[in-house]
C-alpha cells in the first residue's frame, strides 16, 4: 500500500463520540485525515443493525473524499460495506485467512512487542499497528504502553514495511513517534475529544 495514506490515521466509533459520528468524520476529513477505521467497540458499542447502518453511513463520508475506510475485527462486515480493507490484532481472526478471503484488500495487523513480532505473517498484511506507544484510556483492554522505542526497533526489523504508531498519540507527541520511524499516527480521542478538530487534525 501506499504509506502515505497511513499519515493521519483516524479510528472512531459511536461510543467514542459525544456528537453525530457522520459529523466528526466529515470534520476530520476536511482538515486532513488520510485513513479511516470503523472501530465499533466496547461496553457502549452498537450491535447487529444499528452497527451496520452507522457503518454504511461512515463509508458513504469516506467514499464521497475519497479516503480508505477500514473495518476494525469484523471480517463479515467488510464484505458487508464493501470495504477497502481490515484491521485485526493478534488475537483476532488470522491474517493468513484473511488474506485468503480478501487478496486484494488492505489487511493491517497490530504488534506490540518481540513474541508477536515472531509469530506474525507480516508479509501477509499491508502495514503494521505498533503500540499503545502512550498511556490510554480509550481501549479498555490495553496493553502497557510500549514507548516510541517500540516503533525504533519495527523499523530496524521491517525496513520496507509501511508502519503506524497508536495508543496516547496527540499533537504534543505525534512528532516523536515519526522521528522513531513511524509512517503514520493513529488517534482515537485526540480528535474525538477536541473542541476544535480542525487545529487538532493540523497539528497532527
Ligand atoms: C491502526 C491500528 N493499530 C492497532 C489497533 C489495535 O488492534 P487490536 O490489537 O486488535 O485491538 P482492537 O482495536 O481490536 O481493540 C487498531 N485497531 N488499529
Ligand atoms: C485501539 C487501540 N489499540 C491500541 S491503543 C488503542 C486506543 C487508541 O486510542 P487513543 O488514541 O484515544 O489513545
Ligand atoms: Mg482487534
Amino acid at each position: 500500500m501506499d504509506r502515505a495514506l497511513l499519515r493521519k490515521y483516524f479510528i472512531m466509533g459511536s461510543q467514542n463520540c459525544e456528537r453525530e459520528p457522520v459529523e466528526i468524520l466529515k470534520e476530520a476529513i476536511e482538515a486532513g485525515v488520510t485513513i479511516f477505521q470503523f472501530r465499533e467497540k466496547g461496553s457502549y458499542a452498537l450491535k447487529g443493525q444499528a452497527k451496520v447502518n452507522l457503518g454504511r453511513q461512515l463509508r458513504d463520508v469516506c467514499l464521497t473524499y475519497d479516503i480508505p475506510f477500514i473495518i476494525n475485527d469484523d471480517a463479515e462486515l467488510v464484505e458487508i460495506l464493501g470495504a477497502d480493507g481490515i484491521h485485526v490484532g493478534q488475537d483476532d481472526e488470522k491474517a493468513e485467512a484473511l488474506r485468503e478471503r480478501y487478496p486484494d484488500k488492505i489487511i493491517g495487523l497490530s504488534v506490540s512487542n518481540m513474541r508477536e513480532f515472531e509469530r506474525s505473517p507480516i508479509d501477509q498484511v499491508d502495514y503494521v499497528g505498533a503500540g499503545p506507544i502512550f498511556g490510554t484510556s480509550t481501549k479498555e483492554d490495553a496493553k502497557v504502553p510500549v514507548g516510541t522505542a517500540w516503533i525504533k526497533r519495527l523499523r530496524e526489523e521491517l525496513p520496507n514495511t509501511p508502519i503506524v504508531g497508536i495508543g496516547g498519540i496527540t499533537p504534543e507527541n505525534a512528532q516523536e513517534v515519526i522521528e522513531a520511524g513511524a509512517d503514520g499516527v493513529s488517534v482515537i480521542s485526540a480528535i474525538t475529544r477536541s473542541n476544535d478538530i480542525s487545529k487538532t487534525v493540523q497539528s497532527l
